[in-house]
């Protein structure tokens, strides 16, 4: 297939190399035409996934027209902030041949849209059957060095998702199918604002049993907004929810995690970020989640208090003992 992957940071550059190994025509869309040069002459990508070495068949571009024409597939990859103003660019091409795959994990702030809905808000003539997401516990950091890694791959047409699934699947890179797209897509949005809340723990020096709370209760509350929203119970206890939760709380690679742990060391989020170029989708993604659940009336208390902790610059310490203190509750509402 002719595959072009947009975005050339750590993940976009994984999966236009693991696609290449996989036998697809790969085309690699870079944001900056200064860095795609760059990329191109020296084929490694030492910003955003150093180390590893992009093979000289792929074609690494800014030009979108070279990018998005004739493709079997397109693959997001790109900051989930910005990818409507990319995707504006697009409005006329000829797509109907064409799948488009995002790989991107947050919610837009403002419309409080998932990637799939932001393709079909700017690409009016696309259908649900031409899109589909990637989803799962899986850090471009390993990926890129073939450790094995299992994720989903999730269309409302199934016909799609065995698409995507058949395109990825490698022996290290194990691919599972799904139907349940919004589950998909709110599981792996979601997670990493709790994940963040989960670094908190760890720069405040709180313990294992205290991570091991937020990431349960972390689960619960994001199933209940996911479902609230039309996703399925199910694909929360998956590979796109839990995995991917235990994945972003506990990794070392984890840019979310990350952010949260410097928050509860004592930093400023302006300087947390100010001092990143990777980007960590939880932080904007808090709002949404956060306006999403009040609009749909879902209790959040761990994205509440990730909230207070970021932006009104709450302490972590006394707003960890509020979430301890509220009322008490059954396990199971
Ligand atoms: N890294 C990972 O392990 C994984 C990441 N993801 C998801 O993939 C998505 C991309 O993340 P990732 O590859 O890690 O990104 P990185 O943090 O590695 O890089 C950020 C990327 O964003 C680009 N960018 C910055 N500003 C803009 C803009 N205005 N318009 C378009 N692109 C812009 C940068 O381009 P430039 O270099 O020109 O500044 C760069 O390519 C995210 O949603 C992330 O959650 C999903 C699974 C794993
Ligand atoms: O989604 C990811 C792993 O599955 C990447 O998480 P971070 O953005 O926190 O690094």
């Amino acid at each position: 297939m002719r595959i072009s992957v947009l975005g050339a940071g750590g993940w976009g550059t994984t999966l236009a190399i693991l696609l290449h190994y996989n036998g697809h025509d790969v085309t690699l869309w870079e944001y900056k035409s200064n860095y795609a040069k760059i990329l191109d002459k020296t084929r490694e990508n030492k910003i955003y996934l150093p180390g590893i070495k992009i093979p000289d068949e792929i074609i690494i571009t800014h030009s979108l027209k070279k990018s998005c024409e004739n493709q079997h597939m397109i693959v997001i990859a790109i900051p989930s902030q910005f990818i409507r103003s990319v995707l504006h660019e697009l409005n006329n091409y000829d797509f109907h041949d064409t799948t488009f795959v995002s790989v991107s994990k947050g919610i837009e702030k403002v419309t409080l849209k998932t990637v799939s809905q932001i393709i079909h808000d700017v690409l009016k003539k696309i259908s649900p059957s031409q899109v589909g997401v990637l989803s799962g516990p899986s850090h471009a950091e390993e990926v890129s060095r073939k450790i094995p890694t299992a994720v989903v791959a999730a269309s409302k047409d199934e016909f799609t998702a065995k698409q995507i699934q058949n395109a990825f699947i490698t022996s290290y890179f194990r691919v599972y199918s799904s139907t349940d797209i919004l589950g998909v897509e709110y599981g792996g949005a979601t997670k990493n604002v709790i994940a963040i809340g989960a670094g908190i723990i760890d720069g405040a020096k709180f313990g294992d049993n205290t991570k091991a709370a937020i990431m349960t209760r972390g689960i619960a509350e994001i199933s209940r907004l996911g479902i609230a929203l039309g996703a399925r119970p199910e694909t929360f206890s998956g590979l796109s929810g839990m995995g991917d939760l235990i994945v972003t709380c506990m990794s070392k690679h984890s840019r979310n995690r990350y952010v949260g742990e410097q928050i509860g060391a004592g930093k400023k989020l302006k300087d947390v970020l100010k001092s990143m170029q990777m980007v960590a989708e939880g932080v904007e993604t808090c709002k949404s989640v956060r306006e999403l659940a009040i609009k749909h009336k879902v209790s959040t208390p761990i994205v509440n208090s990730v909230y207070q902790i970021l932006f009104e610059e709450r302490d972590p310490i006394k707003v960890t003992y509020e979430l301890m203190t509220r009322d008490m509750k059954a396990e199971r509402e």
